[in-house]
């Protein structure tokens, strides 16, 4: 390997208890509100066909007019608590909340700058209010923070002259204070999770970005920090010269999700995703097409059986409610969870050969697998093709625990009958009990004794 100073310093899975917490979720909350979603991504009435929350980069939109969208915030009856009660009935396990995304307006009243909640009408600390009504409703809360910065004078896209490189260290700087800050006035974080860390300025900070992430986990012991903050000495980042994934989970899954287990490369993961094609701040006109629960349940069933994680965005509006159809998308996940979340917490990949009707979870350090199924076919009789060690005992429905009978087949393969005449309208889990078999030593030629 390629001697690193600032590469990865640990290859393979962080294995203590906070990042095993981590790695159960399953199903998570994205939430990105800031002055952008009083723009709605509209402006003067064109309609910018960007993602909504980088509605600034918009030639329509002169800088200044945008910078001083901090006058209007003023989300008079945002309540916080509800919010954490939606995503609790959603079933979601942790929540990653936009502290200061690309347009540098902090929604916590941040001491290092006067751009933040406190220069607005509303005034009061948005960050306390979300972290302590999801902390209460026992949604573990992650922190959204974007290194790149539209309005610090000090961000530099790259570092060119001398000068940049005196702005930009005033700028770690800043960036190093405003991360303490969050990490000292909200204990309850459990990560941070990083953005706008792609241009030059910060691959060519590759040490720094290292002495940054010790530091912060210095401040919080087991804090989980992903791979979107660090850059090696030679400017990669994700994955360093070697390959190593540098961070505690691979961030790079943004609106995409893995085809096989070999494309998570044996990380941890999770896929942030939006419910329209793309946009994260509120749009009164969204992006193509709009996710129906089913998809977003297979997307959710999808990452957990590659071992993932799968994060629903929502983008409330300026004034802190959400959109008619995203209250809809997560009333009719948490009422899918309710019934079917053993096939999705602490469960991961159950390394089966994959079939047509779904997907495949295994509980984890149980010895129990589910079928998440999504197509029927029309025999009614699903195959299964358990691993070479795995028996299975008993197949049963998740709701309502009717026993299925199965039929063995040949190649190791069984049908599982589903019920005669019963039909399916929602995905629906079906329950093996498995137990290990001794691997059958190959008969071989009996040794001469
Ligand atoms: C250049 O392509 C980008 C850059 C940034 C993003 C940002 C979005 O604004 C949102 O915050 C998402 C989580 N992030 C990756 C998305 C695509």
């Amino acid at each position: 390997p390629i001697p690193l100073q600032h590469g990865a310093h640990r290859t393979g899975k962080r294995m203590d208890a906070d990042m095993a917490k981590w790695r159960g979720y399953g199903l998570g909350q994205f939430i990105h509100w800031g002055l952008y979603s009083i723009l709605e991504g509209k402006y003067k009435g064109k309609y910018y066909n960007g993602a909504a929350e980088w509605i600034r980069s918009w030639k329509e939109v002169p800088n200044a007019e945008y910078d001083v969208l901090n006058k209007q915030f003023n989300p008079a009856t945002f309540n916080a608590t509800a919010w954490a009660k939606m995503a609790k009935q959603m079933g979601v396990k942790y929540l990653t909340f936009t502290t200061k995304h690309h347009d540098g307006f902090c929604l916590w009243p941040s001491k290092y700058t006067d751009y933040t909640i406190e220069s607005s009408p509303y005034k009061k600390d948005i960050v306390k209010e979300v972290v302590d009504a999801y902390t209460k409703e026992g949604i573990d809360v992650y922190l959204y923070f974007s290194i790149m910065d539209w309005h610090h004078p000090d961000w530099r896209y790259d570092l060119k002259t001398k000068e940049d490189s005196i702005a930009f260290d005033r700028f770690k700087l800043f960036t190093k204070n405003q991360l303490t800050e969050l990490l000292q006035r909200y204990p309850q974080t459990k990560g941070l999770w990083f953005d706008g860390t792609w241009d030059n300025s910060w691959k060519k900070s590759g040490a720094f970005t290292d002495s940054l992430e010790q530091y912060l986990k210095s401040l919080v012991p087991g804090l989980i920090i992903g791979s979107r903050l660090r850059a090696d000495e030679k400017g990669n980042r994700h994955v360093d010269a070697n390959g190593v994934l540098m961070g505690d989970y691979e961030q790079g899954w943004e609106r995409k999700i893995p085809k096989t287990y070999a494309d998570v490369h044996g990380n941890d993961w999770d896929c942030v995703m939006t419910i329209p094609e793309n946009g994260w701040g509120y749009a009164e006109k969204w992006m193509g097409h709009w996710k129906t629960t089913n998809e977003l349940i297979e997307m959710t069933a999808q990452c957990v059986s590659l071992g993932g994680n799968f994060v629903v965005n929502f983008g409330p509006k300026a004034d802190g409610s959400f959109r008619k159809e995203e209250i809809a998308n997560a009333k009719e996940i948490g009422e899918w969870m309710k019934i079917n979340s053993d096939a999705i917490y602490n469960c991961e990949y159950a390394g089966w050969e994959k079939q047509d009707w779904g997907y495949y979870t295994k509980k984890r350090g149980e010895d129990k697998v589910y079928m998440i199924v999504f197509n029927v076919p029309l025999s009614g009789s699903l195959k299964i093709k358990p691993s070479a060690n795995y028996v299975v005992e008993k197949a049963t429905l998740l709701e309502g625990k009717q026993q299925l009978s199965t039929e063995k087949l040949d190649y190791g393969a069984s049908f599982i009958q589903l019920p005669k005449g019963k039909t399916f309208v929602k995905p629906f889990v079906i329950v093996l009990d498995i137990k290990p078999v001794k691997q059958q030593e190959e008969a071989g030629p009996k040794a001469k004794t």
